[in-house]
Parts: C-alpha cells; structure tokens; sequence
C-alpha cells in the first residue's frame, strides 16, 4: 500500500512540531544536550539576571548577577475570574494552526514582512474584551502612550510541543514595546544574544501577569519559548505597536493612522 503522508500541522521549512516531529530538528531546538549553556534566571525584583544555582530568592542572591535591561513584569494583573472570563471570550474565536505546534487568532494587518506590504482590508480592530486591558496596562509610566494596533493570541499545549525558535519580533512595522499577557499557565521567555553565544537568560512568566519586553531586551536580545517550558495549555495575548515609520513625521504615518483608527474601534473579529 502507498504510504500517504498527511500533514496534520502548519509547520514550515526548519519550524517542527510532535504532529510533524523531526528528530534532526529536535537536536537543534534542545542545543543545551550537545552544548554547555550558562542558564541564568532573571529576578523582577531587582533587573537581574542570576547563575542558574542560585536560589532565587530575593534579596540573598548567590553567586555574580547581572543587570538584564528592558523587561516588567506586572503579576497578577487580573484576577483568576477575570482570567477565566477572557479565556471563555478568546475561546469563542477558533484559533488557526500556526507554526511549531502552536494555534493563533490575528487582529490586525495583513502583513508580508519580506516585502514590506500591508493590507488593512480585513482588519475590523482590537477585540472588544481587550479594551480593559488596554486601559489597565495604560495605568502604568511604561505604558501611559502605548498604542497597540496589534493583538495575537497564541495558544501553546504541550501535547502539540508547543515552542516558538529564538526571534526578533519584526523592527520595520513594529515598535519598541511588546506587551504580552500570560493566561492558564506559567512558563519562561528564554532571551539569547550572539555576544554571549553559551547563555540563556529565562524570564519567569507566570500565569495572569503583563509581560513588557523593551529597551535592549527587545533589540539586542532574541526570545524564544522552549517546549520544556509549556506544562499545560498557554494562551498568550501579544500586543504591539507601531515604529517610528508609522507615526509622528515618519513617512508611513497616513497608514498608522488608519490602522490606529481601525484598532480602536474595539470591535474586531479575527483575521486568522
Ligand atoms: O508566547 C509568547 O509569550 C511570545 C510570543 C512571541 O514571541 C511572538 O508571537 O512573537
Ligand atoms: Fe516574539
């Protein structure tokens, strides 16, 4: 009999996930077995990151730490009713299979990153059980100007080996601040850098807490999820906004605007 091959995933050229599991792949992704990674575990307390060994228990950190620049973290941002009422809202939205075992909902531009093209034809705005959050996050000095034109839920299950590869969030259409609320699950954001090639560094991400990535922790450090590191179903709502281009005197601001426009009319339905 002909063996048919059914691909049950969305992964794409390197992306892997458990449906579509490449054992070749799997040595890339967990490069700490072949190599000696230096973990160390970032402290919100006090912004910085410690040898693996250590405690975490602050202020009696061990061992030589090191400011790690550009990350707040909010927890406990909502409640667990809250939680579990946005959750039964995204919920209502089907998600759409994505790369490396993980599902999504967009809202947003359609956006070709190679070609630097944006469509907004299909883009109905933020969805309106994100515009208290939005409210919320604004409460705060890092956030009091954030415009976010974007929102994406991720859902991650470790059934699935839900992870996402070592990225930068896109520099030309977005802008510095990446937002990111954690429902139903803690896990950690895993930042490298190709100055300091042997090192992790794992920020804590517990369930219902704001994630702002900014400053150095964004432009300087790449961020990727590790599979390890779901232990339950995750959803992650990423908000961003827009760059410099897009606003202010920048050459693309008519279209910023459009899309800022569209964004807050907080009536949006998904666009996959
Ligand atoms: O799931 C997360 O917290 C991060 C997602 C992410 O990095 C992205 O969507 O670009
Ligand atoms: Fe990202």
């Amino acid at each position: 009999m002909a063996n048919i091959n059914i691909k049950t995933c969305a992964c794409k050229g390197i992306r892997y996930c458990l449906l579509c599991g490449n054992i070749t792949n799997d040595m890339v992704q967990d490069r700490n077995v072949a190599q000696t990674i230096e973990i160390h575990n970032y402290c919100p307390d006090c912004h910085k990151a410690w040898p693996a060994l250590d405690l975490m228990q602050h202020p009696s950190h061990q061992g030589d730490g090191f400011e790690f620049e550009g990350i707040f973290l909010w927890t406990d941002f909502i409640t667990e009713v809250e939680e579990q009422q946005l959750c039964q809202q995204i919920d209502q939205t089907p998600f759409v299979d994505s790369q490396s075992g993980r599902r999504k909902q967009d809202f947003g531009p359609k956006v070709n990153f190679k070609k630097r093209k944006l469509k907004c034809d299909d883009f109905s705005g933020l969805p309106n059980y994100s515009k208290a959050l939005y409210v919320k996050m604004t409460t705060n000095s890092l956030l009091h100007d954030f415009i976010p034109v974007e929102l994406c839920n991720l859902e991650y299950m470790p059934e699935r080996g839900s992870a996402i590869d070592p990225h930068f969030d896109d520099f030309w259409l977005w802008g510095e601040r990446l937002v990111t609320l954690n429902l139903l699950s803690d896990s950690y954001l895993c930042m490298t850098c190709d100055e300091h090639p042997n090192m992790e560094v794992h920020i804590p991400m517990p369930r219902r807490s704001l994630l702002v990535v900014h400053g150095p922790a964004r432009y300087k450090w790449k961020h990727s999820i590790h599979r390890k590191d779901i232990s339950g179903r995750r959803l992650a709502m990423t908000f961003r906004e827009l760059s410099d281009e897009f606003r202010g005197q920048g050459t693309q601001s008519e279209m910023g605007q459009k899309l800022i426009n569209i964004a807050f009319t907080f009536k949006g339905i998904a666009v996959g």
